[in-house]
């Protein structure tokens, strides 16, 4: 499955371009990261791929086909969490996946069912009515659910908001294991999420891909542009954005982004969020 972007636009009715001559190609096999600040576009990116939204210019090709032409066959490959998930409070969460896999048109669902509901690992609340379930919890029957019927291709809008750190692990290596056959498009805040597990990393800005590309190359593009320095030796400097401050037995030790480093700045390495606070900052500064 491959899905191309073609100069996609969209403005709102109230006339906010929420994007911009967007041009993307996503290719099954692949765990796509896609990372930007709030209000970048994510959302309106993903409500378009699930044809919730036509855009206003440009086009969406579905292994070659435009999106319009294709939107049912789509939407029958498609496993969708979205941010905002309406859950039916009164039913058991094994009735609600029920109704979601006849919704979906699935055939002996049943199996389908316990399978997923082993992937996020709820077995044990699957008679527990949704209402009663923690935040985290919920959040794993919005997974369950787009992973009714193996789709070919899963979209999840901020998929581990609302999880503890130990959940976010088991579901990082759930998306692992189900992109390896098809393609998984995840949005997020959260760079830990992207970093161990995307092979491809889209930013977007501002309605703007910034940058698409593996991990390894998003880090190349700040090498020589972090560093770190004691907040006592700091000066006013135009175009250094503090992305950290850290106490020490010693003082404030900060770590910065910069176009140019100052001279008091020590060099370092840097990591894949100093690379996207890098980017994000140079798209501000214009
Ligand atoms: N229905 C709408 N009508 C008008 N403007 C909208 C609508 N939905 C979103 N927007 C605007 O479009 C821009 C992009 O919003 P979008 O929700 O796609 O961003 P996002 O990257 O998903 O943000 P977040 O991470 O906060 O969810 C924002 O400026 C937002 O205010």
């Amino acid at each position: 499955m491959q899905i191309e972007l073609q100069d996609l636009n969209m403005t709102y009715p109230n006339g906010k371009q929420a994007l911009q001559h967007l041009n993307l190609a996503l290719k099954a096999p692949s765990l796509i990261g896609l990372l930007g600040p709030n209000g970048a576009g994510k959302s309106t990116l993903m409500k378009l791929l699930v044809a919730a939204l036509m855009p206003t210019g440009g086009a969406i090709l579905v292994d070659g086909q435009p999106l319009a032409k294709t939107e049912h066959m789509l939407k029958s490959k498609l496993g969708y969490l979205p941010q905002d998930f309406g859950l039916f409070d009164e039913l058991t969460v094994a009735q609600f996946l029920d109704y979601m896999a006849a919704l979906k048109g699935l055939h002996d669902s049943k199996k389908t069912i316990q399978e997923v509901i082993r992937a996020v690992n709820l077995e044990e609340k699957a008679k527990a009515k949704i209402r009663t379930l923690s935040g985290g919890q919920r959040q794993r029957v919005g997974i369950a659910q787009a992973l009714l019927g193996n789709p070919p291709f899963l979209i999840f809008d901020e998929p581990t908001v609302g999880l503890d750190p130990e959940e976010r692990i088991h579901f990082r290596n759930l998306f692992s294991r189900t992109a390896q056959d098809r393609l998984v498009l995840l949005s997020t805040h959260i760079i830990e999420d992207v970093q161990s597990v995307c092979n491809q990393i889209v930013v977007i800005d501002h309605g703007k891909v910034l940058f698409t590309g593996t991990p390894e190359k998003l880090i190349q593009t700040a090498v020589g542009h972090v560093g770190a320095f004691w907040e006592r030796d700091a000066k006013q400097e135009q175009g250094l954005h503090i992305t950290a401050r850290v106490n020490t037995s010693q003082g404030i030790r900060c770590r910065a982004v910069a176009d140019r480093l100052p001279t008091y700045a020590k060099v370092e390495e840097p990591s894949l969020e100093d690379a996207y606070l890098y980017l994000i900052s140079r798209e501000a500064a214009q």
